[in-house]
Formats: structure tokens, C-alpha cells, sequence
């Protein structure tokens, strides 16, 4: 069993995050995290801040001369925007009278959409300050760096490969027949600055989030991850807590800012007859294969061996320039709500947030099935199972 948790605020000094129970022998680098996080950073549409704060990667544990060891992994991802925070944000007591300038000014007018009104009623908080600071998808840097190692486990271990793209940018969307990204699809931004594989569409989402900021609004969108190599049978049908679909549901639901998943064809396979809707079996080319993948790679909570396909659908940014109406908590009258620097659409990178979710998942399913102490152990576990499925089932 693979465990990860994070730690850490939007602009404190660093974010933590640790990974328990990868197998030893990984072989991953500072410099696979930072390429990670150089992706999260960017896309059409991030605000100001991106521009100018680096991801500082630190291994604190678990990996050595770039291997894993067997031990928790730790990576630390500094913020360097700490130096302009570290008095608001001290974790030991300050003076007051050092609490001066816009930074320390309690925030009471909550973003409608952000966590801050309601954080603020169950934490017990006259200030949003400490709700948004971790409510905050700065978070994800930590989780992106955890995926990183994630992601080299399943190709190591397995040939397992990963590649998430952007599907819809607010009613823009890639026609439901576009062919999915390959398996080594690695566009630049300078190509393709949403990252959305499809370039003339991906130019009208650009103009799309253009027209929006020009408009003072924000927008959201749907991204997909396609995992390409899995082998039949990770998650299983026993019980709900086993199955793939939902363990990727949960995984994806608890990204900041997503609203709904879809496995495959999802939400649109309701609208279908079942002749329409599944995917018929035949012997192919002497082996098993599927006509069509509708149902995005798992069939009863199961990898069937197809490539996995889940979306996942992101609301507007909330924190709106144009800001949209709400309370002041201190004078109790009505007000505008907070605005702040933001982003204007942060679809391209949850993309890259939404990759780093499914692989931590689909690593944690594969040391699940297959355990093993090592890369190795876990690799000949892999191929004695591979080699004894009977010949009419492979
Ligand atoms: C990559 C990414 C970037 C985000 N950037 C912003 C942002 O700049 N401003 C903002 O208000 N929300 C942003 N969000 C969304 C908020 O973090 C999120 O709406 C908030 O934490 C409340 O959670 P909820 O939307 O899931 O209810 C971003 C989300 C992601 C995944
Ligand atoms: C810092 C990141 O995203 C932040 C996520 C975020 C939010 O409310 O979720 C709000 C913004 O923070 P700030 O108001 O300080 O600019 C984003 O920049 C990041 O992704 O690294």
C-alpha cells in the first residue's frame, strides 16, 4: 500500500510531501521533479505569480545517489515568496506592532466559490488569511512532485506511461473522435500553450481565455489523463473501496477546484443504448482485444487492459476580477469580495495535477497486486502472473 500526505501553506516557507511504501530501487532525480513542476507552473492563463516564484526540490529522505531506498520518500518544494511573507506567516509569535501593510490586514469579505466563508464559520477565524493559505493549489506543487515518483515507479516497474491533456476550456471543447495523445506526447508551451494536443482548437481556447480576462472573468475546463501499458486486473470488483473507478474518482475529486469525473465515456455513455455503449470482445491478431475503449480501460473496478481514460471537469477560478458580490464578516454589511492577484484559467496545469493524482492511485493499486519489496521483486511478480493467465484470456 502506497500513502502520501502534504504539508504546508500557499506562502509559507515550504511544502512538504511524503510518500510511504514505495518499493526500493526507483530511480528518480531532483532534476525529474523540477521538469515535473516547470509543467504545473505554466499554461495559458496563470496569474502573475508564476512568473516569478521558482520551485526550489529538496529530497529530505527515502532516495539516495537517485534511487529510492525503501523508506518514506520526502521532497520539499520551497516557496520563494517567503521572504515577503515571513512575518504574516511566522509559526512562532510576533510583536503585533510588526503586523503592519496590506499583507497583515485581516481579509473579511469571502470569495463566493472559495473555501474562505466556510472555513472561516468551522475553524472559528475572523480572517479568511489562514483559510485560503491552504485551501490554496499551490498545495498541488507537493503533489505533483510525490506524482513524479509515482509515475517512475509504473514505468519502471511496469512500462506504465502517463500523458494528460486539456479536453475543454470553457465551451471550447476537442471533438469527442480526436485521436488521444501517444504515449511520448511531450508538447512545448511555446507550441501549445494549453497543452491540448489539437493545435487549432487549442488556439480558440487561448482567444477564449483572452476575451475572458479582457472581460475582468475567469474561466474553468475539463482535462483528461490517458495511462497507456496497464496490466489487466489492477483494483478489483469485491468491494466499492477496491474498485479502480472509484479510488480515481476520489483521487481526482480532491484536486482543488473539480467538480465532477468521468471514466471513460461517463456522464455521456447515460444518453446511449447498451449496443452503443460497451465495448465488444474478439479474438484479434491471437490475442484478446476490445473494438472500442467507451469504457476508458476498467470494467468492474478493474484495469482491462485497454488504456485507462478519466477526465476531470474544473469550475471557474472564484477569485474573479470583476469580483462578484458578498458579506464583510467585520462590519456586517454588504461588499465586494476579495481580489487579489490570480489566475485567470489554471486548466493546463490541473492537467498536470490531475496526472500526478492518477499515477500516486494507479502505483498505489500495481504495489497493491503485485507487492514487492524492490523494483526487481515487483517486476518478476508482474511477469509470473503475465505468464500464467491462460492462453484464451490473454
Ligand atoms: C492548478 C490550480 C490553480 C488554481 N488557481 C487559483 C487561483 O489563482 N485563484 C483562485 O481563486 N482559485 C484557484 N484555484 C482553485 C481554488 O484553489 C479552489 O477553488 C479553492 O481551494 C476552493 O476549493 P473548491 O473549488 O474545490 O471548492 C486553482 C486550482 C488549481 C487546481
Ligand atoms: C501559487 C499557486 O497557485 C495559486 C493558487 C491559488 C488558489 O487560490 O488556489 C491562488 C493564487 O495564489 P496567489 O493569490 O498567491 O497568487 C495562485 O497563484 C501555484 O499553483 O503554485
Amino acid at each position: 500500500m502506497l500513502r502520501w500526505l502534504t504539508a504546508g501553506e500557499s506562502h509559507g516557507p515550504a511544502l512538504v510531501g511524503t510518500l510511504e511504501g514505495l518499493p526500493a530501487g526507483v530511480q528518480v532525480t531532483t532534476a525529474d521533479v523540477q521538469a515535473a513542476l516547470a509543467r504545473r507552473r505554466l499554461g495559458y492563463g496563470r496569474g502573475a505569480r508564476m512568473s516569478f516564484e521558482k520551485d526550489q526540490v529538496t529530497f529530505l529522505g527515502g532516495v539516495r545517489h537517485g534511487v529510492s531506498q525503501g523508506g518514506p520518500v520526502a521532497i520539499q518544494v520551497g516557496n520563494t515568496e517567503w521572504p515577503k511573507w515571513e512575518t504574516v506567516m511566522s509559526a512562532d509569535p510576533v510583536d503585533p506592532a510588526e503586523l503592519t501593510g496590506a499583507r497583515s490586514a485581516a481579509l473579511t469579505r469571502p470569495r463566493p466559490g472559495h473555501a474562505d466563508l466556510v472555513g472561516m464559520t468551522k475553524y472559528g477565524f475572523d480572517d479568511a488569511r489562514p483559510v485560503l493559505e491552504r485551501a490554496s493549489a499551490r498545495e498541488t506543487a507537493a503533489r505533483v512532485a510525490l506524482g513524479t515518483v509515482a509515475e517512475a515507479l509504473l514505468e519502471q516497474a511496469a512500462g506504465i506511461r502517463l500523458v494528460a491533456h486539456t479536453v475543454q476550456v470553457g465551451p471550447i471543447s476537442v471533438p469527442d473522435d480526436a485521436p488521444l495523445p501517444p504515449a511520448d506526447a511531450t508538447p512545448q508551451l511555446d507550441e501549445d500553450p494549453i497543452r491540448c494536443y489539437h493545435g487549432e482548437t487549442s488556439a480558440r481556447m487561448v482567444e477564449e481565455i483572452d476575451a475572458c480576462q479582457k472581460d475582468g472573468d475567469t474561466l474553468g475546463g475539463v482535462v483528461e489523463v490517458v495511462a497507456y501499458g496497464l496490466p489487466v486486473g489492477l483494483g478489483s470488483h469485491v468491494h466499492w473501496d477496491r474498485r479502480l473507478d472509484s479510488r480515481l474518482a476520489a483521487a481526482l475529486m480532491g484536486i482543488q477546484a473539480i467538480k465532477g469525473v468521468e471514466v471513460g465515456d461517463g456522464l455521456r455513455t447515460a444518453a446511449r443504448r447498451g449496443s452503443e455503449a460497451h465495448d465488444e470482445i474478439e479474438y484479434r491478431e491471437g490475442g484478446v482485444a476490445r473494438r472500442t475503449n467507451r469504457a476508458g480501460g476498467v470494467e468492474g473496478g478493474m484495469t482491462n487492459g485497454e488504456p485507462l481514460r478519466v477526465r476531470a471537469a474544473m469550475k471557474p477560478i472564484s477569485t474573479v476580477p470583476r469580483a462578484l458580490d458578498t458579506i464583510d464578516t467585520a462590519s456586517g454589511e454588504a461588499a465586494k469580495a476579495i481580489h487579489q492577484r490570480s489566475d485567470v484559467c489554471a486548466v493546463a496545469p490541473a492537467a498536470v495535477v490531475a496526472q500526478a493524482m492518477v499515477a500516486l492511485t494507479l502505483a498505489d493499486a500495481l504495489v497493491e497486486k503485485f507487492g514487492g519489496d524492490s523494483v526487481d521483486e515487483l517486476r518478476r511478480n508482474i511477469a509470473s502472473y503475465t505468464a500464467a493467465i491462460p492462453e484464451q484470456l490473454r
